[in-house]
């Protein structure tokens, strides 16, 4: 900073000028901390390729996955530039640095001066240079466009191969199944992700892989990419081939550095650096992974905030021993599967290795030790140790001590007991337990989310978020337990009982009005809390409310299911599981002409007509001419029915007649969750009542009802709420305690779940007070009184027809 005297004699600080190429994690991290260390000290100006602010770039597969939103990546919002007075030019590519007269030029024809420089420029994909490799259809991972490629393919393409079977590679092929892709992934070595694991690993990892829906083709060395324009497929070494309508690289990275190149400076494989990150021209530092220390080059985040730090220190003038490397671990972003692996994992002369091996639990744990000491580890089906192991790899813990460890851990207690303060617990983002336990002290933490915006713990890969749960009890003690509530998601501190509250208080009518006047913490909210508002505020409301389609599940929004291969299953309503001559011949009909897939009985007695396009659906509604059967809804599903008194010599009741008046009567009723009936006529159950979340059982002059029960992964008999003896106390206390249901449990909570946590006592004392039922009795027929048939309401709006159906055929 100098000191200049202006005309009128008065001394004004110019401020010195850095600049900062690479609007991406490192440079803006690096940014982040020379603010912390001086203010105001800096004229910042940074341009950035991408033309978005700063965003997670590790969360990329977690968009990618259906997990998160693009817009709720973003790490540095467009008013934190505003706010620390950093003018950003997004979408701006620097094409050239003079170093000499310093200054700095843009593919838009800007110049920028700069006092010091700092080249966070990253890495670009390795795109094999293959035969083929620049035909359309063909893309690496690696920034939003790349994702959106990805996406937009997937809605028009069925073969992707994912060449490269390492974390990118794998974390994009769970991505692209989940988009309804089949996925290939082509695999050089013998064995995936060969640089973090070894064999076993690899093997146990392949193993559940291919159990979600990947395919493998290992040993395969890919020599051309067939196709016209468009790729078609890929031919390999042996001669094998495969189709592929999208291919994606992910056969590593290499470090983008020819702006450096062109300016001189010194670039090996990375831009050369000092322990302070300074380039070969002391004034031009670089950072991430364009960044070459001591021979090494990185490809995580872990390492780029270490370098981030140590620059800003050098930078500011303060006085810092330099960076001195990075010791790395990876776990995989896979939901279903937990694989960790740090340091050295490959066994040699030089090491030897505990491994323990759990055929039954699936689980592997390799810690590899060299010179006595812990030099590495695998874990896979259990990776909670993964943190503290990292750890001992990088303090270099001598094995007996770790085994001593080991010895004394008493199993009940969280891993975090027993960790040192300086043992770090966000690996992403270097923050040790020690900063954790002083942020909760000092500033009076008491949450997940206050954690993780003042220390930034959790805020990248999120892989460490139970542990700083586990860190925020253990420091809090009893006072965790007594200020922790379940929010509705991380947008908001309230919890549903609170918003329902605020709704009902403030007469709040709009999921936008909601987020406002209870200050969401984010603009739009999120995937998790923008449903649940709907559906809260439609309970609250259902005369007044108008749903908000854009607001639910695909699979909702569409009122058809989307299959593994992008097509819908249209299932129409079939009441009490019973049809007729007239309903068959149309679903064959339509059938025949749609080229249904698969003409499937479901477990719900009704006829799924699969692998419908979805530009036919409204045609295929419209020649079905029946109501929708709301298979795909959080919502009363299905009555099914024992044939009962009518035919079966057992039969005390007309189950088939009862089951047809439930289900007429709760047609299109939203619940938190989906719900589905069964109706026997004798204790038989062959119509399996107990494992519903309502279940009605016929006896002789008695209808006993069964509520809770789940034949699903979580399986739970139904308990019995009561014994009637009418048709209409069928449907009088059944809605009574669907009414309850929907007014007390929190979204996406199934009754089973409902049920066990308030008490089937609990639930009973309700339902069985009169005035109380007849109170839910009332607000029950309130919410019925709107409905309105979907699929007709669809054929008959022009514009629900071109905003969900008609635009894919445009396309
Ligand atoms: C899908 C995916 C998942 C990942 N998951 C993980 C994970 O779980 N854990 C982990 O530790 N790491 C993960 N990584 C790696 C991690 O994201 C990177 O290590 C990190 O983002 C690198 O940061 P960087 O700032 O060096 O580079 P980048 O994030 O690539 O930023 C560089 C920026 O500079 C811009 N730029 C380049 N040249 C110019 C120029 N001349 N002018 C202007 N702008 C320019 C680029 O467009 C880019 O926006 C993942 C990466 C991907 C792609
Ligand atoms: N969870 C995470 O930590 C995570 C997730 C995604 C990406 N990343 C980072 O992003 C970067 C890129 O990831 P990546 O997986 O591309 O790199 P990588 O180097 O880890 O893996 C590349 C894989 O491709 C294989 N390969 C190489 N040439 C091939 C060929 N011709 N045909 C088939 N396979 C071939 C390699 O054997 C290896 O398994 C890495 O730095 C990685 O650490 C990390
Ligand atoms: S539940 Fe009883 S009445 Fe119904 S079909 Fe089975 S045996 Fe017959
Ligand atoms: S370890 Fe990735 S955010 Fe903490």
């Amino acid at each position: 900073m100098s000191h200049l005297i202006n005309d009128l004699g008065v001394t004004t600080v110019e401020k010195k000028k850095l600049v900062l190429i690479g609007n991406g994690m490192a440079g803006i991290r690096a940014i982040e901390e020379i603010l912390k260390l001086l203010q105001d000290y800096f004229d910042i100006t940074v341009f950035g390729k991408e033309p978005y602010p700063n965003y997670n770039r590790i969360q990329l597969s977690k968009v990618l996955q259906g997990d998160t939103e693009l817009k709720d990546i973003i790490l540095n919002e467009w008013q934190w530039y505003e706010d620390n007075n950093i003018l950003l030019y997004p979408g701006e590519t620097v094409v050239k640095i003079d170093k000499q007269s310093k200054i700095i030029y843009t593919d838009k024809g800007k110049e920028a001066k700069y006092d010091c420089l700092i080249m966070a420029t990253g890495s670009n994909p390795f795109i094999l240079p293959i035969p083929g490799a620049d035909k359309a259809g063909v893309t690496g991972f690696r920034d939003i466009a790349d994702c959106e490629e990805m996406i937009k393919s997937a809605d028009h393409y069925k073969h992707a191969a994912v060449i490269g079977g390492g974390l990118l590679g794998l974390e994009a092929a769970r991505g692209l199944l989940n988009l309804g892709m089949e996925v290939n992934v082509i695999e050089l070595a013998e064995h995936l992700m060969e640089c973090q694991l070894d064999q076993t690993a690899a093997q146990l990892l392949q193993k559940e892989l291919e159990a979600q829906g990947m395919n493998f083709l290992l040993k395969k060395q890919t020599m051309e990419i067939t196709g016209d324009d468009r790729v078609a497929g890929l031919k390999f070494k042996d001669g094998d081939t495969v189709k592929a309508d999208l291919v994606i690289m992910a056969v590593g990275i290499r470090p983008n550095v020819k702006l450096a190149e062109q300016t001189g400076l010194e670039v090996n494989r990375g831009i050369v650096v000092t322990d302070y990150m300074q380039t070969s021209e002391p004034n031009i530092y670089a950072v991430g992974e364009c960044a070459e220390h001591n021979g090494m080059t990185y490809g995580l985040v872990a390492p780029l905030y270490e370098q981030g730090q140590a620059l800003a220190k050098h930078i500011c003038g303060m006085n810092h021993q330099g960076y001195k490397g990075s010791v790395v671990s990876t776990q995989l972003k896979v939901s279903g599967v937990d694989v960790f692996s740090a340091g050295i994992i490959q066994e040699s002369a030089a090491t030897k290795a505990i491994k323990l091996f759990d055929e039954w639990q699936n689980t592997y744990k390799k810690v590899v030790i060299k010179d006595g000491k812990l030099a590495g580890a695998v874990l896979f089906g259990n990776t909670k140790e993964g943190t503290q192991l990292f750890s001992h790899i990088k303090k270099g813990t001598c094995v007996h001590e770790y085994m001593e460890t080991q010895q004394n851990a008493d199993q009940s207690e969280s891993i975090v007991a027993s960790m040192s303060d300086d043992e770090i617990v966000c690996g992403c983002n270097g923050i040790s337990k020690g900063d954790i336990v002083t942020a909760i002290k000092e500033k009076g933490l008491t949450t997940l989310e206050e954690v993780k915006n003042t220390t930034n713990a959790s805020r990248s890969c999120g892989q460490c978020k139970g542990m700083v749960q586990d860190i925020l009890e253990l420091t809090l003690g009893d006072e965790y337990q007594e200020e922790t509530k379940e929010t509705i998601c991380s947008c908001t501190d309230l919890s549903r009982e609170e918003v329902i509250a605020e709704i009902r208080a403030k007469g709040l009518s709009h999921t936008r009005e909601v987020m406002n006047v209870l200050g969401w913490k984010t603009e739009e909210g999120c995937s998790k809390c923008r449903p649940a508002l709907n559906y809260y505020l439609g309970m609250v409301n259902p005369k007044e409310y108008e749903d908000e389609r854009e607001s639910r599940f695909v699979n909702e929004r569409l009122h058809a299911n989307i299959q593994k291969d992008g097509t819908y299953s249209v299932v129409p309503r079939m009441y009490g599981g019973v049809t007729n001559v007239t309903d068959l011949r149309k679903i064959a009909d339509v059938a025949e002409k749609y080229e249904v897939g698969m003409i499937k009985l479901t477990g719900g007695q009704r006829i799924d007509l699969l692998g419908i396009k979805k530009e036919d659906l409204p045609e295929v509604w419209k020649e079905l001419g029946m109501p929708s059967g709301y298979a795909y809804g959080k919502s009363v599903r299905t009555v099914k029915t024992c044939v009962g008194s009518q035919f079966c010599r057992f039969g005390t009741q007309d189950s088939t007649g009862m089951g047809i008046q439930l289900e007429k009567k709760f047609e299109g009723l939203n619940t938190p969750h989906k719900v589905k009936m069964g109706v026997s006529a004798c204790p038989r159950n062959c119509a399996e009542g107990s494992i519903k979340d309502v279940g009605i059982v016929g006896l002789d002059g008695v209808w006993e009802i069964y509520v809770g029960g789940n034949g699903g992964s979580e399986l739970r008999e139904a308990d019995i709420l009561a014994r009637v003896k009418t048709e209409e106390e069928v449907l009088e206390y059944t809605s009574a305690f669907l009414q309850y249901y929907r007014e007390n449990a929190s979204y996406l909570e199934r009754s089973s779940k409902f049920v066990e946590r308030v008490g089937i006592e609990h639930v009973r004392e309700v339902v069985l007070d009169e005035a109380l039922r007849s109170e839910l009795n009332r607000r029950m027929d309130e919410a019925l009184s709107v409905y309105k048939e979907p699929w007709n309401e669809a054929i008959e709006s022009e514009t629900i027809l071109k905003d969900l159906y008609q635009k894919v055929i445009a396309k």
